[in-house]
């Protein structure tokens, strides 16, 4: 029997979420899929649930604290987050956020290279669990495991979630570059140059520098970025065939985290004096303040570096 079958409440029924549900139901678990549509009783679903999972986007992060704040949350209840985001207002993680809020109770990050799409198909694919307290992800771990879908273990919370958020940003650059037809050697080198921006900022956050070569750092990276399921590159990729950013986001499905998220690291950038020219271009870009060929020219033309400084 699995883990004397634990009680899970999903909460944001976006197509992570319900992806998320599916795993666990899989492993014959009760799963409760919440949203701010179903119009149930959170405070009653929640009342006997061992584990919280929060799929929704940046933007239901700090009203879904808020609304769990006015309920009875047992201090043992394991909260885990896979939202992939900044909020805007404080510039904080998911984590941050949550942890601040329930300080008593145990916090999981989960983050991966993870398209749903492929994962409901039932492909195989790898995720991380990540926390500071090893005993709920451990536990996290046992719950989603299955035969298509395999958990690793991290101790490291904030890498985990931040690789699985600045990659959106490499994303939409990803898929600007394939709109506009670049080639092999310019995607290689876009991506290869990414991953240092991405440590960059991830460590100057308090990541830990090794867990963005893991799972959630480079190989939610690599699969972001090559795969035309991904809201972000499809941004891009639109983006370079001329469409503006209002007419991309009216046929997009689902949240493309990666556009608010470049407006807030542009800030945190600033702040903390960190350089970020590709995040720069983006957000140049989706401020429709240059074209993509000039985002790529912009890139090209900067003053000559080493590769490693
Ligand atoms: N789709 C994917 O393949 C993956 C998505 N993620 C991350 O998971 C998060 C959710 O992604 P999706 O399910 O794809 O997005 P989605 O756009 O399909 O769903 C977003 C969910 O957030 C909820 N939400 C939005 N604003 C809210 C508010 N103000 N208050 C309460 N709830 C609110 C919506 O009701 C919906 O349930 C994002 O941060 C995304 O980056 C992570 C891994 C994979
Ligand atoms: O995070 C994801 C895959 O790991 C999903 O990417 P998008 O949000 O760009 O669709």
């Amino acid at each position: 029997m699995l883990e004397n079958a634990k009680k899970i409440t999903v909460i944001g029924g976006g197509i992570w979420g319900q992806t998320l549900a599916n795993l666990a139901r899989r492993n014959y678990l009760t799963v409760r899929v919440w949203s701010r549509h179903t119009g149930e009783d959170l405070g009653a679903i929640i009342a006997d649930t061992d584990v919280i999972i929060s799929a929704v986007s940046i933007k239901g992060v700090v009203p879904t604290i808020e609304q769990l704040q006015q309920l009875q949350l047992n201090s043992s209840t394991i909260i885990v987050t896979a939202t992939k985001g900044l909020e805007p207002i404080t510039t904080r993680t998911p984590f941050h956020l949550w942890n601040q809020a329930f300080p008593a109770n145990p916090l999981v990050v989960l983050s991966g290279p993870n398209l749903a799409k492929e994962i409901n198909q039932g492909l195989p694919a790898a995720t991380v669990v990540a926390s500071y307290q090893q005993k709920a992800a451990i536990l996290l771990q046992k719950l989603l495991s299955g035969e298509s879908f395999r958990v690793y273990l991290n101790s490291d919370p904030l890498g985990t979630e931040l690789g699985g958020t600045l990659k959106n940003v490499m994303a939409i650059a990803s898929g600007v570059c394939d709109g506009l037809q670049l080639g092999t050697n310019a995607k290689s080198a876009l991506l290869t140059r990414a991953l240092p921006e991405i440590i960059r900022v991830g460590t100057c956050l308090g990541g830990c520098q090794e867990t963005f070569f893991g799972l959630s750092g480079l190989g939610d990276l690599l699969a972001t970025c090559n795969s035309p399921l991904s809201r972000n590159y499809q941004v891009g990729y639109q983006l370079a065939l001329g469409l503006s950013l209002p007419e991309v986001l009216a046929k997009l499905e689902g949240t493309a985290e990666g556009i608010n998220t470049t407006e807030v690291l542009m800030r945190i950038a600033q702040e903390k004096n960190l350089y970020v020219p590709i995040t720069c271009q983006v957000d140049r870009l989706l401020r429709g303040e240059i074209s993509p060929q000039v985002a790529v020219y912009e890139l090209m033309r900067r003053d000559l570096k080493a590769e490693f400084d």
